[in-house]
């Protein structure tokens, strides 16, 4: 079969797309402890929007909770529950994307993960990752299905954009310059999940971010 090399790219400054980073064992684990997370102690759900809407990606997190637009200790827009604690694993592959991507990790502390599950027809808006209080990178893990990840500039929601293509196993990292820059993904391309990792369908989308906001609450 014919196949056109994917390869490392700076999409913008500070970002960098790394394809296949993620080898089948790790991505078998992630999916794994993803299938946990949403178990609970807060469920997975579609994010209400202040406008009465709601996202069509479902989300769980970890570390802490995310709601539009901050972040909380208590999953209060769901269940009330104590979001589940970040394990220092998590934080290490968040160190080793970060190193993968710039060459070193610079004290790379992430304390959250938003987990989001795609189906074939859900989609994410352009925005910015603005409610951490850090500069520090976000490091994005994707698994299953591909899609096209739109990734702007800080400015506006529009152009210029670049559209990449992510597929699973794909790690992206969006630093630096590129930080708060807008981004989003306007559509799944495949539904197929990756069996290999045990993910059946749709596809899952792993961010690790450093809030800022304090001390890390360990797993127990
Ligand atoms: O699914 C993706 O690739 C991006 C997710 C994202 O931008 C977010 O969770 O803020
Ligand atoms: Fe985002």
């Amino acid at each position: 079969m014919f196949s056109v090399a994917r390869e490392r790219r700076e999409v913008a400054p500070g970002a960098v797309h790394l394809p296949g980073w993620l080898a089948a064992e790790r991505r078998r684990h992630l999916v794994e402890a993803c299938r946990d997370w949403a178990r609970g102690p807060v469920p997975m759900r579609h994010t209400a929007l202040p406008g009465g809407g709601v996202m069509s990606v479902r989300t769980v997190c970890v570390g802490w909770h995310w709601q539009p637009y901050r972040y909380s200790r208590t999953a209060d827009d769901v269940n009330g529950a104590p979001v589940a604690g970040f394990p220092e694993w998590l934080a290490e592959l968040g160190r080793a994307a970060v190193t993968a991507a710039y060459g070193e990790h610079g004290g790379y502390a992430p304390d959250t993960a938003l987990v989001n599950f795609y189906d074939s027809a859900a989609r994410m808006g352009m925005h910015q990752d603005k409610e951490e209080r850090s500069g520090a990178p976000v490091v994005s893990l994707s698994i299953g299905g591909a899609c096209v990840f739109r990734f702007g500039n800080t400015e506006t929601r529009g152009r210029p954009y670049t559209d990449v293509e992510l597929l699973s196993g794909d790690l992206f990292v969006f630093g630096g310059p590129s930080r708060f820059a807008y981004h989003g993904v306007p559509r799944v391309l495949s539904g197929a999940g990756d069996p290999a990792a045990g993910l059946e369908s749709g596809r899952l989308n792993v961010t690790l971010r450093e809030t800022g906001l304090g001390g890390r609450r360990a797993a127990s």
